[in-house]
């Protein structure tokens, strides 16, 4: 395996932090989940700079802080924000830099953890079931744009590992 960064997309709620970890611990590699840096670096929660600044001033500060870890960091499992990978320049700086693995799961699967994924993610609490619906099908075509895509319904945490080590290997 090379030095790249392996960066996890997909839909909030897939599964990227908790597979990055996993993944971190058998690669013997540093996990770094892209939400929390951002907090870090800007001393704010992401629902604050949601509610003080709107996602417009969010995806700009995300552009900067994500594009900057995938180009000037090295062997780092990074964990996307969900909405990270819509925005052209991050795609291109992680296609090129990194290896991108896409966690896919089907809206009936993503629906029954709906519930317990809504503190903590704007997005879920702002739009209707139906606008979430239309962003989730809105993406997916996006993040195909990928080095390997993994369908992790009916799959364990501890599963979806095992098969990306496999594809890596
Ligand atoms: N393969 C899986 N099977 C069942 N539950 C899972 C699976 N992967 C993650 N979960 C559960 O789904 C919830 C969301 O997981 P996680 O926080 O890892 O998603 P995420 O992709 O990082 O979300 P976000 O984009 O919002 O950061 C957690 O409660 C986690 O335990
Ligand atoms: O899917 C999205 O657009 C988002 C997902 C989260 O990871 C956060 O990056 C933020 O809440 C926006
Ligand atoms: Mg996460």
């Amino acid at each position: 395996m090379d030095d790249n960064n392996l960066v996890l997309i997909g839909f909030m709620g897939v599964g990227k932090t908790t597979v990055g970890e996993l993944l971190a611990d058998r690669l013997q590699r540093e996990f770094l989940d892209m939400d929390r840096v951002i907090e870090k670096e800007t001393g704010r929660t992401i629902p604050d700079i949601f509610a003080a600044e709107g996602e417009v001033a969010f995806r700009e500060i995300e552009k900067r802080i994500t594009i900057d870890y995938c180009r000037n960091t090295k062997k780092n499992i990074l964990s996307l924000g969900g909405g990270a990978y819509m925005q052209p320049e991050i795609r291109e700086a992680c296609l090129k830099e990194c290896t991108v693995i896409f966690l896919d799961i089907s809206w009936e699967q993503w629906l029954e953890r709906m519930e317990e994924l809504k503190e903590g993610r704007p997005l879920l609490q702002e739009k209707s079931l139906e606008e979430i619906q239309k962003l989730f099908d809105s993406r997916h075509d996006t993040y195909r744009h990928c080095t390997h895509h993994v369908l992790t319904d009916r799959t364990t945490p501890e599963e979806v590992t095992e098969i990306i080590m496999e594809k890596m290997s």
